[in-house]
């Protein structure tokens, strides 16, 4: 917004009483678009005027205000704003929406006008642009000498949580994007921090200042859990915030959850988007991503819970045993299973259903969805007690029956409720006595009124003659004029005339305003009756908050496991062997999405085994083979065993990884203002600071953004780091052949390499991983294939083939005849020097005299001439 609003500037003393009420309101409220309510429109004024015509496209006017000039104005209408809100926050603003709170009252000057709440992107409850299947996150974060806090809420499900995190600014920064936090709140001090600016610059993350940290009893409530002074602290600046822009109700947000993050698998965000975890990197969209793979949830909250889970695989054996049972009680009971997804179907969400009733902003539409998601619940729960699964009674036992609400839902609410809540037609017949009487009353009525119609025509003659209604007269009774000159006038004389038309005559009679009264009374008690009744169910359903949450958390529990268990079979995974210690061996393994996308060609499946023996295994092959991914097939593995899901190979015994590390493919620019080669460094430096044996890293060309020789020899430092002193699983790929000789020097590192073969001067891709290495990398074959022109591709064979010449059978450059100092040294030797050295370490000299140790030398030195 404009850093340097007219609104500011001008002397509110210049204006009328109602727009010097607008203009201390938007003072207040500078960072929002100020919605004054004013009439059947919200309007807005000065810079927010002409702001919003252009924003949202509608018509730039202006007001007399008192002042000289005309104050710039637009406006929309009051019943259909939701949508200009919807897009004003989708674009990021915030709306502060304004009312009259008293009514107008003679001679009292103007009425009382407030901002009765703040619309936000991290606040937002309803929009066309909130993912049903993504949480919507408001947060914020507290800096201390030690650590970072991070408070995060989704309004619209009530989820609250905290975190603990390291002082590097990377670990919140990777927070803040994978968990996708919108509006992030801040302290005054901090707004024009460095850090706060990234976000709002890089990841369109809005800005939000909160000067306060008191919070309200029943906020306070909400942090049981929470016994560190500063995690309380940091969660009552957010909390405070969300009474402050609301101004309602809140009882829905939950108890805050602690999230210990070296409670789960580690990753950082740019590992979670090169894997393409939960979106494409090309495209950024969820299709082709590992969860669109894994996604047959039938819930919402499934959804959401599945993607929260791929964010953050388990560590814990136990925990991801349990949900392995489950997912193989489900596989092996396939109609419970079939079941339960039937019913999961008619499961709204429940979450977001109760967020929006506690909030009270649902209608009898919600209250309808809420009492058809019940009445799948007991279904579900005997579903699932059905299963042998030594925990099914927990879990059954986490999703309540709710026997009294669903009896008042199903007693109370219509079958189809209208959308609006004030005007009828929600509650159902037979709920309320009180309401059926006023029912019946204004049905009766509009009988009597039918009969006195038909009545009214028999005895005048006119068969035209109509009862009508407006809103200035009420009732009335109505005959043409030429049907009126056709009658006897004594036949009327008792009609009073009320109203004449060009053609008509419109009469009333005593009778019909008695009946009026009546019906007009009824409808009007009624609908304040059923607003009464509409709240008491409401209130009601609020009674049943934390039950409704903890069902909502178990089905999105059994929604995620019987996906699992539905992509495990459609697609043939199998359960891995968890086991303890580092050793892991998967047989036939299979990248879970390439195989899947996959259109004419068969994925070739591999083997990956990597025991106490070997940390590192170094992948050699022509480009295009699959070395890339091999190496995302492995860590996708690992994290659909850690989530609980069974994996894409015939056979699997994986340990528990605590991290993942990757340098695969472009980055996320997360370290703004770097060169890619930087960035790659700043990456292997985080993987080489905090890897530990439990962890895989994953590197693919390390080396390659820089000059060969400097490359080459920080791979070769690298993987010997990664070897001496940290002993993680890790693939590296390369296409620097010199490296296989490392071999040789390091006990824990092999060789594989990805197959191809060369058939009539044409490349084929096995994509077969085999022991050993190879020597080329085909660059030139895989530029034919790209069409290159071929002149191109001609000299470069040319140059290519010189290149080889001088380098000789060699795969190694002296580069990697490393000073005696450095702790490996790789020597250059060629096959001659190497025969000729094992001819001398055959010779035993113990049994030579010196003359023959002399002949011996004399024949050695000779081959080598
Ligand atoms: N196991 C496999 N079975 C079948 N096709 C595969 C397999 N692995 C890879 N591919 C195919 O080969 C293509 C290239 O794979 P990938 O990107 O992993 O190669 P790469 O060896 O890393 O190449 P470069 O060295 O050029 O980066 C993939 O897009 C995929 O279509």
């Amino acid at each position: 917004m404009n850093p340097d609003p007219i609104i500011l500037k001008i002397d509110i003393n210049d204006y009328t009483p109602m727009m010097q009420q607008y203009i201390s309101i938007k003072r207040e409220n500078l960072d929002s678009f100020v919605f004054f309510r004013l009439g059947d429109f919200y309007e807005m004024f000065f810079d927010d005027a002409l702001d919003a015509s252009r924003i949202l496209e509608i018509a730039l006017t202006g007001r007399d205000a008192g002042s000289k000039d005309r104050v710039p104005m637009c406006g929309v209408p009051y019943h259909a704003a939701n949508n200009y809100i919807e897009r004003l926050v989708a674009g990021g603003y915030k709306v502060a929406i304004v009312e009259q709170v008293e009514e107008p009252t003679a001679g009292k000057g103007i009425v009382r006008r407030e901002v009765v709440q703040v619309v936000t992107p991290g606040t937002i409850m309803e929009s066309n642009g909130l993912s049903e299947k993504e949480n919507n996150y408001i947060g914020t974060v507290s800096v201390y000498p030690d650590q970072l806090m991070l408070g995060f809420c989704d309004l619209t499900t009530g989820e609250l949580g905290l975190m603990a995190l390291p002082l590097e600014d990377i670990h919140i920064y990777n927070q803040i994007i994978t968990l996708g936090v919108r509006e992030l709140i801040v302290a005054p001090e901090l707004l024009q921090n460095d850090f706060y600016r990234r976000l709002r610059e890089q990841y369109n993350i809005v800005l939000s200042v909160e000067e306060s940290s008191e919070v309200s009893k029943e906020m306070r409530a909400k942090m049981q859990q929470v016994s560190d002074v500063r995690g309380q602290l940091t969660l009552a600046r957010l909390l405070n915030y969300l009474e402050r822009t609301q101004k309602r109700s809140l009882e829905h947000i939950q108890q805050a959850a602690i999230y210990e993050t070296d409670s789960y698998l580690q990753m950082d965000a740019h590992s979670q988007a090169a894997l393409e975890l939960t979106k494409t990197l090309r495209g950024n969209a969820k299709t082709g991503s590992l969860l669109w793979l894994l996604d047959q949830t039938k819930t919402a909250m499934g959804g959401r819970m599945l993607k929260k889970w791929l964010e953050r695989p388990l560590i814990d054996k136990a925990e991801i045993e349990h949900r392995h049972d489950f997912v193989a009680c489900l596989q092996s009971e396939y109609f419970i299973k079939e079941e339960i997804k039937e019913s999961l179907k008619f499961v709204y969400d429940l979450e977001r259903l109760l967020g929006r009733i506690v909030y009270e902003n649902a209608s009898g539409k919600e209250l309808a969805q809420l009492r058809q998601s019940l009445r799948q619940l007991p279904v579900i729960r005997e579903l699932i007690l059905r299963l042998p699964y030594n925990r099914a009674h927990d879990l059954a036992n986490g999703i309540d029956t709710f026997d009294e609400l669903l009896a008042t839902l199903e007693q109370g609410i219509v079958d189809n409720p209208p959308p609006g809540i004030k005007d009828g037609g929600i509650i159902a017949d037979g709920f309320n006595d009180e309401l059926d009487q006023l029912r019946d009353a204004r049905k009766n009525g509009k009988t009597w009124l039918a009969e006195l119609e038909a009545a009214e025509r028999v005895r005048t003659g006119i068969k035209t003659l109509k009862i009508g209604y407006n809103r200035v007269f009420g009732y009335y009774l109505e005959a043409t004029k030429a049907a009126l000159a056709n009658i006897d006038e004594d036949l009327i004389s008792h009609y009073d005339r009320k109203q004449t038309l060009a053609n008509a005559e419109r009469y009333i009679t005593p009778e019909l305003k008695e009946k009026e009264s009546l019906i007009l009374g009824a409808e009007e008690r009624m609908s304040l009756l059923e607003y009464e009744i509409f709240v008491a169910i409401r209130q009601q359903v609020k009674g049943y908050t934390q039950k409704l949450q903890q069902a909502a958390d178990s089905i999105a529990t059994v929604d995620v496991l019987a996906s699992f268990a539905t992509v495990s079979e459609m697609y043939n995974y199998v359960r891995a062997d968890i086991i303890d210690g580092h050793e892991l061996a998967i047989v036939d393994g299979r990248h879970p999405v390439v195989e899947r996308v996959m259109e004419d060609a068969e994925y070739v499946a591999n083997d990956c085994k990597m025991n106490n023996t070997t940390d590192i295994l170094l992948i050699t092959g022509p480009n295009m083979a699959g070395k890339s991914t091999y190496m995302r097939q492995l860590a996708d593995i690992v994290i659909m065993n850690q989530i609980g899901c069974f994996v894409p190979a015939t056979k699997a015994e994986l340990p528990i990884f605590e991290s993942i590390f990757t340098r695969i493919g472009a980055s996320d620019d997360l370290f703004s203002g770097q060169s890619t080669f930087m960035v790659e460094m700043m990456e292997v430096n985080m993987a080489l600071k905090h890897a530990t044996k439990k962890s895989l890293i994953l590197f693919d060309e390390i080396g390659r953004g820089t000059a060969t020789y400097d490359g080459m020899a920080l791979a070769q430092s690298i993987l010997e780091y990664i070897h001496h002193h940290i002993g993680a699983k890790t693939l590296f790929s390369t296409h620097y052949h010199e490296l296989t000789v490392l071999e040789e020097q390091l006990p824990r590192l092999h060789n594989v390499h990805v197959s191809a073969i060369e058939e009539n001067d044409q490349l084929v891709f096995l994509h077969k991983v085999k022991d050993g290495s190879v020597d080329r990398s085909y660059g030139v074959h895989v530029a034919q294939l790209a069409h290159l022109p071929n002149e191109v591709i001609q000299r470069a064979q040319t140059i290519l083939g010189s290149l080889e010449a001088q380098r000789g059978d060699s795969k190694q450059l002296d580069l990697f005849a490393a000073p005696e100092n450095e702790t490996v040294t790789v020597t250059a030797i060629d096959a001659d020097t190497q025969a000729v050295l094992d001819e001398l370490a055959g010779l035993d000299i113990n049994q030579l005299t010196p003359l023959d140790a002399l002949n011996a030398l004399g024949s050695v030195l000779g081959k080598l001439k």
